[in-house]
């Protein structure tokens, strides 16, 4: 078996037309949407990020702010910013992109997001939602790969098996829920799981988001499975890879998602998808 990938960026593609076309019309009645991204120090990746962000937000027809600070900006001094962001009423989404330097509590800045603002999906307002299925924001990651799932036909999960390898607040957790959501019967793992690959192997879709390369190789998943790599790792070469074994996965998944070209730009198409949501919500309550 050959697995079919599962290209991010085509589905990105087709739905940042969407939203460009949801973004002309909101613009037309006189609101446009407004992103402020928030970056702290000089971390390379974050860079490139940020960036990749602006200019999507400018593709699509959002009005967007990048504000840069270096590593010395103080914790009181960024929540002032983020304070001001909220009552900002041409930004109707803020993100602090992450890492933060060390001497910065990220949980403390990103409790400081107002909630109606919150397009990453992290404040514990946003979690609570999504466990709770109310209307709030999802994290962009899973978010991103409920739409790659729901692009191969899987949105109603019933009768499924989703294992998920990773347990952090803003993919592995939301991930889950997510996917209970969509009805899955769902396993989560991690380091402190016993035998990672009998879990595994009885899945029929697994998510992996460890930040570690090979954690899931071609002996840990059935035959057919659809393999979710949300890894963004180095090889020994500096190539960008996953947390799967790609090469050996594709012969035994039935659908995979490349590194790179899948998941990441998912994550930003989703924020586009949230920041809109977020204009359009305010433009409904006015
Ligand atoms: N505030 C946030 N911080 C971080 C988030 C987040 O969702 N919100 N997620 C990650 C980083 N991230 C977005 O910010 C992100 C990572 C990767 C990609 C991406 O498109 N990757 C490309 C490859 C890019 C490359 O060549 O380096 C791909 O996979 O094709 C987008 C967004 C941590 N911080």
């Amino acid at each position: 078996m050959t697995a079919q990938l599962i290209d991010g960026n085509a589905l990105s593609k087709q739905l940042r037309g969407e939203v460009a076309q949801r973004a002309a019309a909101l613009t037309a009645k006189g609101l446009k949407p407004g992103l402020a991204v928030v970056l702290v120090g000089d971390n390379p990746a974050s860079q490139v990020y940020v960036r990749n962000k602006v200019k999507a937000c400018e593709d699509v027809g959002f009005h967007s702010v990048l504000e840069k600070y270096d590593a010395t900006l103080s914790e009181a001094e960024l929540l002032a910013r983020v304070e001001s962001l909220n009552n900002d009423p041409s930004i109707h989404g803020i993100l602090v992109q992450l890492p933060l330097p060390k001497h910065i509590d990220d949980h403390k800045v990103i409790e400081a997001i107002s909630p109606l603002k919150d397009v990453d999906g992290f404040h514990v307002a946003s979690a609570g939602a999504l466990m709770v299925g109310e209307v709030g924001f999802k994290a962009c990651t899973p978010y991103g790969c409920m739409k790659m799932l729901e692009s191969i036909g899987m949105k109603d999960l019933r009768g499924k098996h989703a294992v998920v390898i990773g347990r952090s607040n803003i993919v592995g957790k939301p991930m889950a829920m997510m996917l209970l959501a969509a009805n899955a019967t769902v396993t989560i793992t991690h380091s402190g799981t016993a035998d990672l690959g009998a879990m595994t192997r009885q899945a029929d879709i697994v998510v992996a988001a460890v930040g570690k390369r090979n954690v899931l190789t071609a002996d840990m998943v059935k035959p057919g499975a659809v393999v979710i790599d949300v890894g963004m790792n180095r090889d020994d070469e500096g190539k960008l890879c996953g947390d799967v074994d790609f090469a050996g996965l594709k012969e035994v998944a039935s659908h995979i998602t490349p590194v790179p070209g899948g998941v990441g730009p998912m994550t930003i198409t989703m924020l586009l998808v949230n920041t809109m949501e977020a204009a359009e919500r305010t433009f409904a309550a006015a």
